[in-house]
C-alpha cells in the first residue's frame, strides 16, 4: 500500500485551518497526522466545529516542533501575521516542511514587511529561500521547495486576472486599479467590531484604503512580471457574504487589442491549468460561481469609446484564496496532479 504524506496543521481552530481539515479529509495521498493549537490542547477539535462529529475525532495538541517532526512530514501554518516568521524556522530546523498561509513569507524585503504589516520581519536567510506558491504563475518555483508561502486571498484573485495582460502587454501597467471586495469570513474567526452581524448586514463598506498589507504583494509579483517597477491602486471592500473575493480592475488597453484577444491570450496562458476557468465574449464571472471550490473565473469587457478594458475575476477565499492553492502548492511541490483532492464543482446555489 502506498504511505500517505503525513500532514499537520497549526491554527487549524481557525477558518483557514478548519478549510485545510476539510480538504485534507478528502486527498488520496495525504492524512491529517496532528492538529495543534496554541489556546485549546487537549480540547477535541470537533468541541469547536461540531460539523467535524464523527469525521474527525482529533484532540488539539500543543505546538513543540521537535515531537511534531516525529509525526509528521509537513505543517501548514494558518496562523496571524507575525506567527509563522517565528514558527516556520522553527519548524523547518526539526525537519519539517512548511506552507505558511499567513504573509510572513510573501514579501522579500524586511522592510517592506515591516512598513505594512508594522511587526517584526522573518529572518531575512528564510526569506530569501521562501518559494511564493501562486501556483498557476510561478508553480515551477514550488517543486521541491522547503518553504512554501502561500498567497494573500485578493492577490491571488488579482494578479490571476492581471499578469497575463501585464506580461504580454495588453495593458499599461502605470494605470492599473483594483476594486476588490471580500466576503466577511477573509477576516477570521476571530469576533470583531468591524465584522459582527450588526455592522457588516445590509452594509458595504471599503477599508484600509492604500495601506491594505497585500498592495506591496501584488506590486512585487507585477514587478517581477513586467520586468519594471509596478504600483497600483487598490482598494478593499467588506460584502455582507460569507465566502468570496471578486476583484473587478481596470487598465488602459496598449495595441488597441479587443476582448477577443484578451479570452485567446488568457486561455493560452492558462492552457492545462484547470482551476482558471476564462469566460466566454459577454459573459462576466460572479463569486457564487466558485463557492466552496478552487476555481478561479476571470472575464473582461473591453470599452472602445474609453480604451480600457475591465477585468473581473472571482475565487472562493478560503480556497482558492487558502487552503486550496495550499494544497495545490503541496501536489505541485510533490509533482503530484495539481488537483488532487480539489477536484470538487463549485456549491450552487
Ligand atoms: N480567512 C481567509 O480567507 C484567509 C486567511 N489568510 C491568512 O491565514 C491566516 C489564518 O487566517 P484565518 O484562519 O482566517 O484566521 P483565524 O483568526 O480564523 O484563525 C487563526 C488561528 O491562529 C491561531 N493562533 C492565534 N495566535 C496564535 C499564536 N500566537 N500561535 C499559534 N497559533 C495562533 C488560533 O488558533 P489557536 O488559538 O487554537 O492556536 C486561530 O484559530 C492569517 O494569516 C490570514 O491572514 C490567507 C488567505 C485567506
Ligand atoms: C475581509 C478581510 O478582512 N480580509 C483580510 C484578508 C487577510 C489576509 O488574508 O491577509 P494576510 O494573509 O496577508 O494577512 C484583510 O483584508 O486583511
Amino acid at each position: 500500500m502506498e504511505t500517505k504524506i503525513r500532514a499537520a496543521i497549526v491554527g487549524s481552530t481557525g477558518y483557514g485551518g478548519v478549510e485545510l481539515i476539510r480538504l485534507l479529509e478528502a486527498h488520496p495521498k495525504v492524512e491529517i497526522a496532528a492538529v495543534l493549537s496554541s489556546s485549546s490542547a487537549g480540547e477535541p477539535l470537533a468541541a469547536g466545529y461540531p460539523h467535524l462529529t464523527e469525521i474527525r475525532t482529533d484532540v488539539l495538541e500543543a505546538i513543540d516542533p521537535a515531537s511534531l517532526a516525529r509525526k509528521a512530514d509537513v505543517v501548514f501554518l494558518a496562523t496571524p501575521a507575525g506567527v509563522a516568521a517565528k514558527l516556520a524556522p522553527e519548524m523547518l530546523e526539526a525537519g519539517l516542511d512548511v506552507i505558511d498561509i499567513s504573509g510572513d513569507f510573501r514579501l522579500k524585503s524586511p522592510q517592506i514587511y515591516e512598513a505594512w504589516y508594522k511587526k517584526p520581519a522573518a529572518d531575512p536567510a528564510w526569506l530569501e529561500r521562501a518559494v511564493y506558491g501562486l501556483a498557476e504563475v510561478f508553480g515551477e518555483d514550488v517543486r521541491d521547495a522547503r518553504l512554501i508561502s502561500n498567497p494573500g486571498c485578493y492577490p491571488t484573485a488579482s494578479l490571476l486576472g492581471l499578469v497575463p495582460a501585464v506580461q504580454a502587454g495588453f495593458i499599461d501597467p502605470a494605470t492599473i486599479i483594483i476594486d476588490a471586495k471580500s466576503g466577511v469570513s477573509g477576516a477570521g474567526r476571530g469576533a470583531s467590531l468591524g465584522t459582527h452581524y450588526a455592522e457588516i448586514n445590509e452594509n458595504f463598506k471599503a477599508y484600509k484604503v492604500n495601506q491594505h498589507q497585500h498592495i506591496p504583494e501584488i506590486e512585487q509579483a507585477l514587478t517581477r512580471v513586467a520586468g519594471h517597477e509596478v504600483t497600483v491602486t487598490f482598494t478593499t471592500h467588506l460584502v455582507p457574504m460569507t465566502r468570496g473575493i471578486m476583484a473587478t480592475m481596470y487598465a488602459t488597453v496598449a495595441g488597441g487589442r479587443t476582448q477577443r484577444d484578451f479570452i485567446d491570450l488568457y486561455r493560452s496562458y492558462y492552457e492545462n491549468r484547470r482551476f482558471v476557468r476564462v469566460r466566454p465574449e459577454g459573459a462576466l464571472p460572479a463569486t457564487k460561481e466558485v463557492y466552496g471550490s478552487n476555481y478561479c473565473d476571470i472575464g473582461f469587457a473591453v470599452d472602445e469609446r474609453t480604451g480600457r478594458v475591465t477585468i473581473v475575476s472571482v475565487i472562493d477565499n478560503l480556497v482558492k484564496g487558502a487552503a486550496g492553492q495550499a494544497i495545490q502548492n503541496l501536489n505541485l511541490r510533490m509533482g503530484w496532479d495539481e488537483g488532487l483532492g480539489l477536484n470538487f464543482v463549485p456549491v450552487y446555489p
